[in-house]
């Protein structure tokens, strides 16, 4: 039986891992994307600065943008309190189906809402579907060339508010670079950027957060 590359990172963790142990489950993918088969996880390096970035926030309301196998979403879910609301969506329904199942195997499927589509589709939709006023975290990590339009989609359906995080990942390779130009440019917030390594290599790239230092675009005119 030939499996597909998404199929055979589960199957690492469904061997490697202790199934209701997150730390196990993400140290799984890393041994085996860092000795059997490179794959486009946000990695233990930009990993780690993630998990301070979200830890620095303690978000009660989370969404992120690119679930692929599950493993961000495994690093993020893993640190917050239970009432915390997380929303992660994906396109693609085989890494939904790979992703379910990784999160199941952390044991962390109770906290989860997955839900397939695009986000130009199911930004504007988030406030009905999920009862979410705004998110105080989010995680950009699907098609590099939706950055900037589904931020600005963001704050134009008002999902964004003073203190709001968005943190990017791989603004450098493959790369974002009018997302960077926008976020750098409005002193409406504040960006930072966090040098790092493209996931598993030795590449340059890195992390960008930005926080809304103004009101969100639905008050304070
Ligand atoms: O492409 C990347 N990710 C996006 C995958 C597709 C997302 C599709 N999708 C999911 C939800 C969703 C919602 N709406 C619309 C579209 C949506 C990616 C690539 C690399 C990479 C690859 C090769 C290389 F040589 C160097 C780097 C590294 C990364 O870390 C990455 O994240
Ligand atoms: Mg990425």
């Amino acid at each position: 039986l030939v499996l597909v590359l998404s199929s055979r990172l589960l199957q690492a963790v469904c061997i490697n891992a202790v199934r209701g142990n997150p730390d196990s489950v993400i140290a799984a993918i890393d041994h085996f994307c860092q000795n059997q088969e490179w794959a486009m996880n946000v990695g233990d390096e930009k990993g780690a600065i993630l998990d301070s970035v979200v830890m620095e926030t303690s978000p009660s309301t989370v969404l992120e943008l690119g679930t692929y196998c599950g493993y961000s979403a495994v690093r993020i879910m893993r640190l917050l309190p239970p009432a915390t609301r997380f929303i992660t969506l994906e396109m693609n329904p085989d890494y939904a189906a790979v992703a379910r199942q990784v999160i199941q195997h952390a044991g962390l499927q109770d906290k989860v809402c997955l839900v397939e589509g695009k986000s130009a589709d199911l930004i504007p939709k988030m406030a009905d579907m999920f009862g979410i006023r705004t998110f105080d975290f989010v995680f950009f990590d699907h098609w590099k060339d939706c950055y900037l339009p589904d931020i600005r989609l963001l704050e134009d359906c008002g999902l964004l508010d003073q203190g709001s995080v968005v943190l990017a990942d791989n603004v450098l390779c493959p790369g974002a670079p009018e997302y960077l130009d926008y976020v750098r440019s409005s002193l409406r917030f504040s960006s930072r950027f966090y040098r790092s390594h493209l996931e598993y290599t030795r590449v340059l790239d890195g992390l960008e957060s930005r926080t809304q230092t103004g009101p969100g675009s639905h008050c304070g005119r």
